[in-house]
């Protein structure tokens, strides 16, 4: 069974169409990658398929289930959202603010258990922010905030991990370590993830499906091999981009 589809979903926002009549099967096992210019409609549609927001058309459905019919409770244990940016309104600890994502897993007043700490804790290694713990997350750099949201979505142990750009304010080496950890997660709970991402190469390494967001709603998406290649790409970002491949890999550079 797919763990995510859409059938004939119409996304727009601010007179802008991000999708006409899509349909999309999020198999478990896979990753997709959202791909567009800025203000495609990228995080919006992200969003909608979290079920923050509305569609103007269309079917979601989670496991079978319409999102609609989801109460919120049960599909935060199953859909993980990663937002752009996080805030933090008042003084709290690393540990605190992982902890959050279990929140999903407890009854109204029950407070987090041994086990939730030790699953925080290992989200925090998976991140390699152990050692943490008790540091106040308004003193962290920006990488390390991001490392700490990531944990806390880890914490979450959703099968479905929406992304949005997992991969900011990160140094090229947590770039690549996060998204494998990020896949492991997914892999471990038979699930899938669906990233919005800027890098076309971090895309091609990381993901087995790509849904292009060209201009007017209109989409393409399959295979990333199949839908990823210099022609879409220059369309894409209204920009010429060139392909080089060498034996293991092709890599796409903006000309
Ligand atoms: N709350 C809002 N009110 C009005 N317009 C909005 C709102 N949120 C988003 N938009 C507009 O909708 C369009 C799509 O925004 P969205 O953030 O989904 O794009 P994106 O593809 O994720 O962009 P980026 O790559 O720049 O992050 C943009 O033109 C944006 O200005």
């Amino acid at each position: 069974m797919s763990l995510l589809q859409t059938e004939g979903l119409v996304v727009e926002i601010a007179g802008i169409t991000v999708c006409h009549d899509l349909a999309l099967q999020i198999v478990p096992g896979s990753s997709w990658a959202i791909l567009g210019g800025n203000g495609a409609g990228k995080t919006t549609l992200l969003h909608t398929l979290a079920g923050v927001r509305l569609a103007q058309q269309g079917e979601i459905t989670i496991k079978g289930q319409p999102l609609s019919a989801w109460p919120r409770r049960q599909l935060a244990q199953v859909v993980g959202l990663l937002a752009q940016e996080s805030s933090d309104p008042f003084p709290i600890t690393v540990l605190e603010t992982v902890l959050i994502g279990r929140h999903p897993h407890l009854d109204r007043w029950q407070w987090e258990g041994e086990e939730d700490i030790e699953i925080a804790q290992r989200a925090l290694q998976q991140v390699a922010l152990e050692g943490f713990e008790s540091r106040m997350v308004d003193t962290l750099s920006g990488g390390e905030r991001h490392r700490v949201t990531i944990a806390a979505l880890m914490a979450q142990s959703t099968q479905l991990l929406l992304l949005d750009e997992p991969t900011n304010h990160l140094d090229l080496h947590h770039q690549v370590t996060l998204l494998d950890e990020l896949k492991a997660v997914a892999s471990a709970a038979d699930g899938a993830l669906i990233s919005v991402l800027h890098d076309i190469n971090l895309a091609l390494r990381f993901c087995d499906h790509a849904l292009l967001l060209l201009p007017n709603g209109v989409t393409l998406h399959g295979p990333i091999d199949e839908v990823v290649n210099s022609e879409t790409l220059t369309e894409l970002y209204a920009h010429p981009v060139i392909e080089i491949a060498n034996d293991e890999q092709r890599y796409f550079m903006p000309r």
